[in-house]
């Protein structure tokens, strides 16, 4: 157990990128798209429509919106600003493995432009096979299409769970949740009464197993929970290393919160097993023990899409309120300049830029990290969050 166990990560040696590809999960826009969007998400296993009917009603509710595509919209248009005030002259170019716009056509209009080297930044933080290997096979798959395979370079930045543009977010908003918290119920011992709940998508334990690579050995429930677990605790500690907050005192017992890690929108046969505690469980339960109020954080996203403003807002929000309970949702990070920044840090981690002062093209620059598992791998270990229904093509990675 430990990072000492990971295979060698080094770094890759800067390259020359013509554009930034921004890959996400896409949603539907308006009532009629939303069956045909869940066809895609779920194409290949066979889910009849009455099934796929049960998750349509979350988006039904919205209009048939999902708010991911304005999410993806703004992040584009933020990450375009972050890289032109830094004089980097790229284009930010958008594709989505279910909805429109189609990675496919992404890369078709990336090689009509001009463009024949590709970094991507995925709308994913963690290793699993949904959040990185399949974004990985979307790539290639892509290219396979568009029959551009020998004519287009594509390469991804690493998995940036730790990265601090995507932590910073998180511990200012724990930390004033806390605050709130304390602010409205001044009753209450935040260190006996309060509990913070970092909640992230289940997926099957199957797959939580063989998340990262395979010799990680990073505990029961893969790399996927490792990492989760590992950056919860630097946002406790950080929350509470924050000193004189404007509120005249100092914030370190916010440091002393219980915690868990907790997972939601769990999907499949209810006979498979998926990562557990469910977050509605663990907020009976915690009600039940006498905890009064507890903080949600949605450690696994990256913005307030579909699995936020339901599973959390509504459902987990319902559960707490008829527990008896007080709760905050804490947000995402979105477009948060912290995390707008970080992706670019990210980028140009990779990117060597023709007479840049810093130095050589060659140069590797700084790589940060907040917890002991990373930085994460630039190109993906052989067998790293293998596909459950087998092997396929997946760029950015040592084969298999
Ligand atoms: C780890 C993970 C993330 C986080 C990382 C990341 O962000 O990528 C994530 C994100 C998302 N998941 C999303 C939506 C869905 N996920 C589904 C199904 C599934 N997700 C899974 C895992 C994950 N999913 C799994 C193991 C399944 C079942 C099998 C499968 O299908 O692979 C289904 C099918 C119906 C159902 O089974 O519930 C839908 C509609 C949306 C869009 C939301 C919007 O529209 O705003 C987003 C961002
Ligand atoms: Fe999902």
């Amino acid at each position: 157990m430990g990072p000492q166990t990971l295979p060698d990560r080094e770094p890759q040696a800067p390259a020359p990128y013509d554009a930034i590809l921004l890959v996400s999960f896409g949603g539907p826009e308006g009532q009629d798209d939303v069956l045909p969007f869940l066809r895609n998400v779920t194409r290949g296993r066979g889910i009849p429509d009455e099934r796929l009917e049960e998750v349509a009603h979350h988006y039904r509710h919205f209009g048939g919106v999902s708010p991911i595509n304005d999410q993806n919209r703004a992040l584009q248009a933020a990450l375009a600003a972050e890289l032109e005030s830094r004089g980097i002259d790229l284009p930010v170019l958008w594709g989505n493995r279910n909805w429109d716009p189609f990675l496919t056509d992404a890369v078709r209009e990336a090689h009509a432009a001009g463009h024949r080297r590709l970094l991507a930044v995925v709308t994913s933080a963690y290793s699993s096979y949904s959040s990185c290997r399949q974004y990985r096979e979307d790539l290639a798959e892509a290219l396979i299409e568009t029959g551009l395979e020998g004519e287009m370079h594509i390469d991804k930045v690493r998995q940036y769970f730790d990265h601090p543009g995507f932590v910073t977010p998180f511990v200012e908003g724990v930390r004033e949740a806390l605050l709130r918290t304390q602010e409205k119920l001044p009753e209450i011992d935040l260190a006996r009464e309060a509990h913070v709940l970092f909640a992230t998508h289940s997926i099957p334990t199957t797959t939580a197993v063989s998340s990262g690579p395979p010799v990680a050995n990073l505990g029961p429930d893969g790399a996927y929970a490792a990492q989760h677990r590992a950056v919860a605790e630097v946002v406790m500690a950080s929350a509470g290393a924050g000193g004189d907050l404007g509120t005249g005192g100092s914030a370190a017992h916010l440091a002393a919160v219980p915690w868990s890690l907790v997972y939601q929108s769990r999907s499949g046969a209810p006979s498979t097993p998926w990562l557990e505690p469910d977050i509605n469980d663990a907020i009976t339960e915690l009600a039940e023990q006498g905890t009064k109020a507890v903080v949600i954080v949605p450690l696994g996203f990256v913005s307030d899409h579909m699995e936020v403003l339901w599973d959390l807002d509504e459902e987990a929000m319902e559960t707490a309120t008829e527990a008896g309970l007080h709760a905050e949702r804490v947000p995402t990070p979105g477009i948060h300049p912290a995390y707008v920044g970080g992706l670019i840090d990210l980028v140009t981690e990779r990117l060597a830029v023709a007479g840049e002062a810093s130095g050589p093209a060659s140069e590797v620059k700084a790589r940060p990290a907040l917890t002991p598992l990373g930085p994460w791998y630039d190109v993906c270990r052989p067998g790293c969050c293998a596909n459950p229904r087998g092997p396929k093509p997946a760029l950015s990675g040592i084969a298999p």
